[in-house]
């Protein structure tokens, strides 16, 4: 195979504009696997339109890769259908598919050079010569590796070696790409700057992904959308903003923002307000109007950030702090509140605002920042 010289035009949204993309790319529905009597992955059912950047999120073994794999097709669901562009691909091999996959492991082929690797899935199709030069030389200049067309995968660092892998699953321009956990293999500084090039080509190019992570941040960097899993159920399927701001459970609550849970009972509602009596202070704390029933057990979740440490005279509980640890633009600080059982309540204020220890504070909160759930609710 001819190695490729690289020297192409930079090129412009091959795939049209973010936004400019309709319709549905992906829909999912009802799909079930079971090894032995481990569920893995239980009814999951989600619509994923064209263009959109949708990560499924969760920890170890929740179900996300064999998700992931069902929808690539390396793995055969015992129910539910899988539908690319509306059609059915539910019983359809790999590679009739149609889809892009990157995995942790860059897979790439050593012998070839980087850009045979990326030419291959074209080569595989069948596509002219000269029009295989003009895609491959058009893709590695979109991920920054014009010039590197000529060189073994070995002669790259991990992180070019991962871009080499990204150019060439665009390269045919699949209607969807799949990405299991890409950057998992790379240091933190590496996986913070590709991230930011990923979504930068996706939004380039308008593609649709689905990117597997069991990294917040990284979820909340990339998505649309993100698919929280838990126990092989898709536990929230929302914005990051909505994950962050409106989780639908206490686990979604812990899990994306690392909450504070307070126990209580709702005493009364008004128009705009639901008002939670804490068991530990005994104290009144507002939150906005939830649809539970007066006198209903609750957990209450806020999330570090949203707690503001003000006067000792404020707020509907009052403290010591405890802990006050600089991290770069926040200090994290532990406040031991007054009380029973005395919980520590964990903040997160800007530098330079934050309360020192041994201060005595009183916490408020947005009452829009609240989340109420019912006591027996999990997680
Ligand atoms: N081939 C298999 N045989 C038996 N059990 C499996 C197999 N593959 C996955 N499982 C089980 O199915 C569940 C979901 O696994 P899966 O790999 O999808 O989770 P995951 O969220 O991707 O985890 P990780 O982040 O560790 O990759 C786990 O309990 C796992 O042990």
């Amino acid at each position: 195979m001819a190695e490729f010289d690289v020297v192409t035009p930079p090129v412009k949204a091959a795939g049209g504009k973010p936004g400019t993309t309709t319709g549905k790319a992906l829909s999912v529905v009802g799909l079930r696997k079971t090894y032995g009597d481990v569920v893995a992955v239980d009814e999951a059912s989600m619509e994923i339109a064209a263009g959109e950047f949708v990560t499924f999120l969760g920890a170890s073994g929740s179900g996300k890769t064999t998700t992931l794999m069902m929808i690539a097709g390396f793995c055969e669901p015992d129910s539910g259908t899988i539908t690319v562009g509306g059609r059915d691909v539910t019983r359809l091999a790999p590679q009739k598919r149609g889809l892009g996959f990157v995995f942790q492991q860059y897979l790439l082929f050593p012998h070839m050079t980087v850009g045979e690797n990326v030419a291959f899935p074209l080569t595989l199709r069948g596509v002219p010569k000269h029009e295989i030069r003009r895609r491959v030389g058009e893709t590695l200049e979109i991920a920054g590796l014009s010039g590197f067309g000529g060189r073994r995968p070995r002669e790259l660092s991990g992180g070019q070696q991962q871009r080499v892998a990204l150019c060439r699953a665009l390269v045919y321009r699949p209607p969807v790409i799949l990405m299991d956990e890409p950057l998992g293999a790379l240091d933190k500084k590496l996986r913070d700057q590709l991230q930011v090039e990923i979504k930068a080509i996706q939004q380039e190019l308008g593609l649709t992904v689905i990117y597997v992570t069991h990294d917040q941040e990284e979820a909340l960097v990339l998505s649309d959308r993100i698919a929280v899993m838990r126990n092989g159920l898709i536990e929230q399927f929302d914005t990051p903003r909505e994950l962050f701001e409106r989780p639908k459970t206490p686990f979604v609550a812990d899990f994306l923002g690392a909450a504070n849970f307070l126990h209580g009972r709702v005493e009364r509602h008004t128009d705009a307000h639901t008002l939670v009596r804490l068991d530990t202070t005994g104290s009144l704390l507002t939150a906005r109007r939830h649809d539970l029933a007066t006198g209903a057990v609750v957990k209450v979740a806020v999330q570090p950030g949203r707690l503001h440490a003000g006067a000792p005279s404020d707020g509907f509980c009052q403290g010591t702090v405890e802990t006050a640890t600089y991290v770069g633009t926040i200090v994290r600080a532990g406040v031991r509140v007054d009380g029973g059982d005395a919980p520590l309540l964990r903040l997160e204020v800007p530098a330079g605002r934050g309360p020192v220890g041994g201060e005595r504070v009183g916490i408020t909160v947005d009452p829009d920042d609240v989340n109420l759930y019912p006591a027996e609710q999990d997680g």
